[in-house]
This record gives C-alpha cells, sequence and structure tokens, in this order.
C-alpha cells in the first residue's frame, strides 16, 4: 500500500491511509514548480514593494555567502509586535553581534546537555496521563510539553510553574503573525480586536518578566536562572550591559521562536515516524537498546544514530520556516538578474529540501541517509539543508531545538504505543508550518 487515499467526509478530505506518504504544503509545492519553471531567481512587484524569490541551492549560496549585503530588521519587522524591538531576528550589525554574544553562551552545546533532563521529564509528563485505547492530540500535548521544558531549561522553575499562564498569553499574541504577519501596521492603525487582545497579552507577560529581571537585579537568583542571570550580569566588551527592555525582548523571543517551531517539527516528526514503513519500531529498538526504559543522558544522545536520522530528515522534510527573509541593502546581481536594494529577498529551506538532484528521492522519508555508514548516506550542505539557515542569524536555537526533539521523541518511544487515526493533517504557516487541525493518534496497548 503506498500513496495517500482521499476520501470525502462532510466538506473535508480525511486522510484515512497515511502509509510513506510525505504531507505536501500547497504554498510550498507553487513555489517549488516555480523554481522549476523559472530558475532560481523570480522578481515580482507585491502592492509597492520588489520582492525576489531565491530558490535553490544556488540562490542559498548566494545569499548565505554575502550577509553583509542584506539587513535583517525590515525583512522581519512583523515580528517586532511579538518579539520586540531589539530581538535578534530584527538587529542588525554592531548591535546584532552585540546581544547574540550576550545570549549564545545559554544555548552552546555544554550548556544545552545541562538541560536534557528537564526535556526528558516534561516529555514524560505529557504522556504520564495517556491510557490504551484513548485517542491523544500529539501536536497539542507536545506543544504544552516543548513550551515547559523550554521555559524551565532557559528560566528555571519559578517561570515554568507558570506555563499555562505563559502559554495562554503567548497563543494569543503570536496569532499576530499566522496568518498575514504584513497586516500588523493596519490591525495597529485601527486598533482591530485582534491587536488589542494582543497587545493586552504582551503587557501581561511584560509584567511577568519585568518582575523576574527586578528579582535577579535585586540579588535573588535561583541555581537555574541560567538565561535570565546571564542576560542581566553579562557586559559586553565595552562593559556595557542589557538594558531591561532589551533583556525581555530577548527572553521573549527565546520563549516564543522555541516553541512554536520545535513543537510542530515534534508533530512532523511523530506523524513520519507512524506513516514510514518500520521507522518507529527502529527507532525504539535503537532507544531500548542505549537506553533502557531510563532517560536518555546527554551521552547516550549521541549514540542514537538512526533516531538522530529520524529528526534531520523531518527537518528536511517538514522544515517549520518554510521561508526565511532578507532585505536588499544595496544593488545586487544574483545569477545574472539585477535586484534592486531595498528589494525584499525570500529562500527557502522547504523548496531546497524537496528539489530532486538535491536529494535523492526526496520525498522519501529515509533517516538512514543521515547515516555516514549507510550507502544511501548523503553529505549535506548549508546550501542543501537550511533547516537553521545559516550565516550571522542561524537559529541560536539549534542544539537546543534538535537536543530536545531527540529527548522527547526518545521518551515517547519509550513510554507509548501510537497509531494514526483517519484525520485530516493539513500544514499551515510559512514561519512554523505545523498540522493545523493537530496531530490524532489512539494509544495503544502494551509499549512500543
Ligand atoms: C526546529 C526548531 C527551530 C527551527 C526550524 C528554527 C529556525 C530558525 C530560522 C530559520 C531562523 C532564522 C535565521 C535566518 O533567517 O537567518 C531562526 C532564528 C532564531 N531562532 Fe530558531 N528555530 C528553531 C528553534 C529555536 C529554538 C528552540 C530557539 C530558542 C530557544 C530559537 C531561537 C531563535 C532566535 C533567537 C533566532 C534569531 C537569531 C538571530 O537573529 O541572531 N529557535 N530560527
Amino acid at each position: 500500500m503506498s500513496g495517500g487515499v482521499l476520501q470525502r467526509s462532510g466538506t473535508r478530505h480525511t486522510v484515512w491511509r497515511f502509509r510513506n506518504r510525505t504531507v505536501r504544503y500547497r504554498p510550498g509545492d507553487a513555489l517549488l514548480a516555480l523554481r522549476a519553471r523559472r530558475g532560481p531567481v523570480t522578481r515580482l512587484r507585491v502592492g509597492s514593494r520588489d520582492v525576489a524569490f531565491l530558490l535553490g541551492p544556488e540562490a542559498n549560496r548566494f545569499v548565505f555567502a554575502n550577509s553583509h549585503l542584506f539587513r535583517w530588521r525590515e525583512a522581519f519587522q512583523s515580528l517586532v509586535p511579538v518579539d520586540g524591538p531589539t530581538a535578534l531576528i530584527v538587529s542588525d550589525g554592531a548591535e546584532h553581534r552585540r546581544r547574540r554574544r550576550l545570549v549564545a553562551p545559554a544555548m552552546h552545546h555544554r550548556q544545552v546537555a545541562r538541560y536534557v533532563t528537564t526535556m526528558a521529564a516534561s516529555a514524560d509528563e505529557a504522556v504520564a496521563d495517556w491510557r490504551p485505547g484513548q485517542v491523544v492530540d500529539v501536536y497539542a500535548t507536545f506543544r504544552r510539553a516543548v513550551l515547559r521544558s523550554t521555559l524551565e531549561s532557559l528560566f528555571g522553575r519559578r517561570l515554568a510553574a507558570d506555563t499555562a499562564f505563559f502559554g495562554d498569553h503567548l497563543e494569543v499574541l503570536l496569532r499576530l503573525l499566522d496568518p498575514l504577519p504584513q497586516l500588523n501596521g493596519p490591525r495597529e492603525r485601527l486598533a482591530t480586536p485582534l491587536w488589542r487582545r494582543a497587545t493586552a497579552a504582551r503587557e501581561v507577560v511584560d509584567e511577568r518578566i519585568r518582575n523576574e529581571i527586578a528579582r535577579v537585579r535585586g540579588g535573588i537568583v535561583d541555581s537555574d536562572d541560567h538565561v535570565l542571570a546571564a542576560l542581566v550580569n553579562g557586559v559586553d566588551e565595552e562593559g556595557t550591559a542589557l538594558s531591561d527592555a532589551e533583556i525581555r525582548d530577548q527572553a521573549v523571543s527565546l520563549i516564543a521562536a522555541g516553541y512554536e517551531t520545535t513543537s510542530a517539527a515534534m508533530a512532523w516528526a511523530v506523524y513520519a515516524m507512524l506513516s514510514t514503513s518500520g521507522v518507529w519500531d527502529r527507532a525504539r529498538a535503537e532507544v531500548l537498546a542505549e537506553c533502557g526504559e531510563e532517560p536518555p543522558t546527554a551521552a547516550a544522545l549521541k549514540r542514537l544514530t538512526f533516531l538522530g536520522g529520524v529528526v534531520h530528515e523531518t527537518l528536511r522534510l517538514y522544515p517549520p520556516a518554510v521561508l526565511s527573509a532578507r532585505t536588499a541593502a544595496v544593488d545586487l546581481t544574483v545569477a545574472g538578474q539585477p535586484v534592486r536594494a531595498g528589494t525584499t529577498i525570500l529562500f527557502s529551506p522547504y523548496v531546497t529540501h524537496r528539489m530532486p538532484g538535491v536529494w535523492a528521492e526526496p520525498l522519501r522519508f529515509r533517516p538512514e541517509r543521515w547515516d555516514p555508514a549507510s550507502p544511501v548516506h548523503e553529505r549535506p550542505t548549508t546550501a542543501t539543508y537550511l533547516p537553521f539557515a545559516a550565516g550571522p542569524h542561524r537559529c541560536v536555537g539549534s542544539v537546543f531545538a534538535t537536543t530536545e526533539l531527540t529527548v522527547m521523541l526518545a521518551r515517547l518511544l519509550t513510554r507509548t504505543s501510537l497509531r494514526l487515526v483517519p484525520q485530516w493533517i493539513q500544514p499551515t504557516s510559512f514561519a512554523a508550518m505545523r498540522p493545523r487541525w493537530g496531530l490524532r493518534a489512539v494509544v495503544c496497548p502494551g509499549r512500543g
């Protein structure tokens, strides 16, 4: 049985067979078709803006090799209402370098290894109530678990105790970004109900973070205040520290950027494992052989070769950031075509990751392609595999995200056995592609 079978039920299409079926995101597929038709550069005029799609490995190589020719602030302006005006992704030049130097240490490999226990405990807690026969929404469950784990790992138990508070308010705030973040200007001018609800949510989240900053500044520091203490006490080479407003923006953007994307990837990983023959069983056998029933240690994670391949392969086929953006700071020539200063540049991991000729059988979910010992091993470069982009703004949370995904999948494989139920799986969002209606599965008796 291969390929998906679609069945009409009411007004919705219901997917009832998933075996070896890679889910397609229609707008992403339209860009793939554009790449096939028009090559690496397509220029458009959208309203008063010039937009250039730079698609495929050659275009990615140009984008990553020429970071000095781009600006991020204008390209990601629509994130400001959520992330704040001083967040890394909307900072350029020296300001960006300074802020990034203060944020990055908390996200390095050695530091992330210390978060593994928290990540595993959050996954265990998420599945603790699952009972055989119950239908669960894997996406919704792990969205909360990832939020909790991110809060506790980076900001300690005090903030994690308020996971529900942050979850509820951030959900309202994140609605400004999805769909149509470019409407935030008009939303603000017209003070729409969505804008007013989001601003109110932002105010209470900010107040909660401001109280935490004041506590740490007042000398009351917990042993697990990792990131907050680093942001409050860190100084750059000139001895300048971050202001309260800058700390707020870094804290909120780490939380929001971290859980939107990682929870989406978690759902796609579970979908891919359950829908591709043999993958769940093989991954589970590996986890049991390396870790037994115990949560993985940081050292054991390195030995989970197949599960690591599952994570990379998930981020290849289902990269949460379908598109990323830059603004051209000067006039450019890309693949022989002129691109004017001020043009919004859009490049796409989704397109590159699904291009025939770049990847062998690109639509096949094949974790082995990541194993150097496998005959089907493929060697990616930043031009062909870019879920976290590359260059000075490369995702600062990439190690955190891949570690969290591996740990949470390992616990899920150890603790449960799942089967997908008939449902409509529809990807949504260019910024954090996720299954719009969740991912439902029935808990099976026995484990694994
Ligand atoms: C699977 C999960 C994730 C994906 C696919 C992802 C992807 C990305 C991408 C594509 C960028 C933009 C880079 C650019 O355009 O140059 C980015 C930036 C960023 N990400 Fe992630 N991300 C993920 C998880 C995380 C996590 C867990 C955190 C934090 C806990 C995080 C924090 C950030 C921040 C702060 C930036 C801005 C960095 C800068 O501008 O210097 N992300 N991410």
